[in-house]
């Protein structure tokens, strides 16, 4: 899969806010149709707002919990289903819950490995497919103020890589990459602050010294699109900074 998207059907995690959203919006814009997975309440209106603009009959309403693999496979294969294909999958969904570091591990790093099964059980073998994984700069240097994210993070990073090899050593035609936003003005950051806020002072220090401007999820998506689009990215790890902008690292 290269090239335009017009026609393909895409399934994105986290679909109601934030990154997500914009992906989304930056997809159905592009003439792809959008299976559309997320747990917040929010996520049926954002349908029919996007259902309004780009037509009902491409997007899917799927309100489903990531960190739940039977619920998670399930909403895969109602894309398909609804669809006819999968072709494109942006396992984006995440939260910033250090008090709740086992959830956080299974919304964060455990769904976008399940996630990424499920894309290679349903993508086409003759097509293939591509796979997006949201990490963060936090998976590439570790931030003191939350190191179960970075870890998960990390994960994703790592578990991207090797999958890069091993879909292209068994010969499928699978790209997976991932991207590393630095801080992106969204819902899980304004929240975030709060709970910063509360913690030691040293820590509240490091974490105001690592917040540099934010960027708008608009031009994370354009990242998004870069990697789903160009066929010579497969195992790209795009780092999305305010100040440099896009930067590839190894
Ligand atoms: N905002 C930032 O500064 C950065 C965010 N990221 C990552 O980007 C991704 C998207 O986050 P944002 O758009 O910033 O936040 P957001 O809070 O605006 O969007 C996250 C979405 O994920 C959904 N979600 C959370 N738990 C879920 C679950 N169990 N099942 C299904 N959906 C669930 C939420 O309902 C929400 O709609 C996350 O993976 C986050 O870690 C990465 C780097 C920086
Ligand atoms: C430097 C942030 C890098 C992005 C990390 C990420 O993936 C998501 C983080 C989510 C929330 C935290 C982001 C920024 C918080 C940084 C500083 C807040 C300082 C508190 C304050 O001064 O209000």
């Amino acid at each position: 899969m290269s090239g335009r998207v017009s026609g393909l059907v895409a399934l994105v995690t986290g679909a109601a806010s934030g990154i997500g959203l914009a992906t989304s919006r930056h997809l159905l814009k592009s003439g792809a149709k959008v299976g559309a997975i997320d747990i917040s309440t929010n996520l049926k209106s954002t349908c029919d707002a996007l259902g309004k603009e780009f037509g009902s009959s491409n997007i899917a309403y799927l309100p489903c919990d990531v960190s739940d693999d039977d619920a998670l496979k399930s909403a895969f294969k109602e894309t398909k289903e609804q669809f006819g294909s999968l072709d494109i999958v942006v396992n984006n969904a995440g939260i910033f819950d250090e008090d709740n570091w086992g959830k956080l591990l299974k919304v964060n790093l455990q769904s976008v490995i399940s996630g990424t099964y499920n894309a290679m059980e349903l993508m086409s073998p003759d097509k293939g497919g591509v796979i997006v994984n949201t990490a963060s700069v936090s998976g590439l240097s570790p931030l003191p103020f939350c190191p179960a994210y970075s870890a998960s993070k990390s994960g994703i990073i790592a578990f991207t890589k090797a999958m890069k090899n091993n879909l292209e050593l068994r010969g499928i035609k699978i790209r997976i990459n991932s991207i590393c936003p630095a801080g992106v003005e969204t819902a899980m950051v304004m929240n975030a602050g709060k709970v910063i806020m509360s913690m030691p002072q040293p820590i509240i220090a490091a974490a105001t010294a690592s917040a540099g401007e934010l960027m708008k999820p608009e031009f994370i998506a354009e990242g998004i699109m870069e990697l789903i689009t160009d066929a010579s990215r497969n195992g790209a790890i795009l780092m999305i900074e305010p100040d440099k902008g896009f930067t590839y690292v190894e």
